[in-house]
């Protein structure tokens, strides 16, 4: 458990000072049946009022005393385990953020959001537990043991019995609950992931009707939860009575034995009163130990769940004296690039594939769902790294590049529209932090969003909600192509993102590029092929690998996939072809 070292380093001095307020306290605890003893053999036996009254003060003294090392632990440890956790959960968001695609696909979504919410709530509520009462446990316990054998070694025989039976009970205690609890947390994993994926595809789930089915699928994970967290509390629930029961029953044999001795007139009766409260505080102490087992376990699968995210490695590596020399801006160049998934069956969904972007060239790249179209570009900005081969951008490998450095040259519009809540401006200027109204305004103009985002009472100040889920599909793409376009990119990625605009607003936003951002790369993935027909040059993909590259009338002449493709979506049914689309078609296509 590396991570905690630092917060151990931090904190140290303070978990002292809960810990010297914790001892005052279990010191001014075990005081107290002694001095009560004194006050019942000597002043309420020989009816002395001065020594009832003058010990009965000190009991109130070391009460007050006592009340004070516990406000002390009490005022630290909620401050010490508060700050932990934000800086924990801080430093796991940063670490989580930091990753790699690879790293990030190992891990359920909802299994990171666990991680990040309740196992880090279950580590707070230890280490504010360890610190307001656990540490006192053993204080207590020790403590206690000596005063009831100064006090009386005979009737501590008892306890010499009582104590290894508890001792083991604790130890099994601690030995089956642990396995349970992490079935538990991850049968809270699915609850969770269950619910986060009904809620981002509500609309969905509200279109086909499946309320029932999802509500199956909740109440399946909610029993299983159910069933396990019971599993776990039953299993553990037997030891806390357990240990319960041993104590009492060593109390009976202590007042069984004091009895007989009192009647015998060799001991007081105070003697057998503070013995009796000697136990119930090693009582005490040991189900507080008992306790703390039972939220160290938890603690402990969750700190291992943690731990997990912090130990993922960034696989991804770079020269960090790397100072790039290259005049050439804009281009991209795949070299024999095959790239395969981590964690899959390991078979490439890009295969020994060749390809140059040059600068200012519009690429189009088209092929059958599943071809490789978005693995291939996610190289690019090194979302992921090429299994074999070299991908290069502005003539330099990739590799040799710190990811930040080459996302700074290149906008990507995703093929599943992000946006976020805030507004319209706000999520332009996602794409450049220091954007003016002026520059923001300009790349909504070339996204063909200006007009709509104008037509709002608010204009730029609209407000998105959740995803944009007040804008409609085509809305939503515009914002994210004007995102990118803000960014001023050297290189510019479009993956299938126009797919909920129509053809006429489409083929402005390819105009607008052409005329405003001359000397910009363009890379646009799309199933329509009138998208991709007037681009420099096509990139034809299947299972993976370039299977035609070339201009529209060059393809449709010799590529087999490009014409079936041509067919399918234009030829079949020509009917069906609108107006629009047939002025993108070049010359000759038709
Ligand atoms: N994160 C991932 N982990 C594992 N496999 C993946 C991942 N993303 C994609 N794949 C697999 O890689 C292959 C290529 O997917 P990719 O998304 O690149 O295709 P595509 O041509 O862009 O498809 P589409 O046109 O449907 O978007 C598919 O078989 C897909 O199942």
């Amino acid at each position: 458990m590396q991570f905690l070292h630092k917060y151990k380093r931090k904190y140290w001095k303070l978990f002292s000072a809960a810990f010297a307020f914790l001892m005052l306290e279990a010191m001014c605890d075990l005081l107290l049946p002694t001095v009560m003893a004194e006050l019942i053999d000597i002043g309420v036996a020989n009816k002395d009022m001065n020594t009832v009254l003058r010990l009965g003060g000190l009991m109130l003294l070391i009460t007050a005393v006592g009340a004070l090392g516990a406000t002390g632990r009490n005022i630290l440890a909620t401050h010490v385990s508060q700050r932990f956790a934000a800086e924990l959960r801080s430093d796991l968001f940063r670490k989580i953020q930091s990753l790699s695609f690879e790293n990030i696909d190992k891990f359920d979504r909802a299994a990171l959001v666990t991680r990040l919410t309740n196992d880090v709530t279950q580590v707070q509520n230890f280490v504010n537990g360890l610190m307001r009462i656990f540490a006192k446990a053993p204080l207590l316990c020790i403590g206690a043991l000596i005063m009831a054998v100064r006090l009386n070694p005979e009737l501590s025989v008892v306890l010499t019995v009582v104590i290894p039976i508890v001792g083991l009970l604790i130890f099994m205690n601690m030995k089956v609950g642990f396995p349970f609890f992490l079935k538990v947390q991850k049968a809270l994993d699915r609850v969770n992931s269950v619910m986060r994926e009904y809620l981002s595809g509500v609309r969905v789930v509200r279109a086909f009707n499946r309320f029932d089915y999802e509500v199956d699928k909740f109440d399946q994970a909610n029993q299983e939860y159910q069933s396990r967290s019971t599993i776990a509390m039953r299993a553990m629930a037997v030891f806390s009575p357990a240990i319960t029961m041993t104590v009492n029953l060593g109390i009976v044999a202590v007042i069984w034995l004091g009895g007989l001795r009192v009647s015998a007139g060799n001991m007081q009766v105070g003697h057998i009163v503070a013995f009796v409260n000697y136990m119930t505080q090693i009582l005490f102490a040991l189900m507080t130990i008992s306790m703390v087992f039972n939220m160290f376990v938890r603690a402990k699968a969750s700190t291992g769940r943690i731990d997990e995210v912090f130990s993922q490695e960034n696989g991804m590596e770079w020269d960090r004296g790397f100072v790039s020399e290259t005049p050439i801006k804009g281009r991209v160049d795949f070299e024999n690039v095959s790239f395969s998934y981590a964690g899959t069956s390991g078979l490439p969904v890009i295969r020994n594939l060749t390809l140059t972007c040059l600068p200012g060239e519009t690429v189009g790249i088209i092929g059958s769902t599943g071809s490789g179209k978005s693995s291939l570009v996610a190289l690019i900005p090194r979302f992921y790294d090429a299994s074999s081969g070299v991908v290069k951008v502005n003539g330099e490998d990739v590799r040799q590049m710190d990811p930040h450095r080459i996302r700074e040259k290149i906008a990507i519009v995703p093929q599943k529209t992000m946006l976020f809540t805030g507004s319209v401006r706000d999520n332009i200027k996602f794409g450049k932090e220091d954007a003016s109204m002026e520059e923001i305004e300009n790349a909504a103009r070339m996204a063909d969003a200006h007009g709509f985002i104008t037509s709002f009472p608010e204009g730029y100040e609209t407000q998105l909600g959740q995803h944009g889920v007040n804008f409609s599909g085509g809305q939503k793409q515009r914002v994210s192509i004007a995102r990118a376009l803000v960014r001023q990119p050297e290189i510019l990625i479009l993956d299938d993102c126009t797919s909920a605009v129509d053809v006429t607003t489409e083929s402005n936003i390819k105009q607008a590029l052409k005329t405003y951002a001359k000397g910009l790369t363009c890379l646009i993935i799309a199933q329509r092929i009138t998208s991709v027909m007037d681009a420099d040059k096509i990139v034809v993909m299947d299972e993976g690998q370039v299977v035609g590259m070339g201009k529209h009338d060059e393809l449709m002449k010799s590529c087999g996939v490009y014409q079936e493709i041509f067919q399918s979506q234009l030829g079949r049914e020509p009917s069906k072809i609108t107006n629009e689309q047939y002025s993108t078609v070049p010359k000759g296509a038709e």
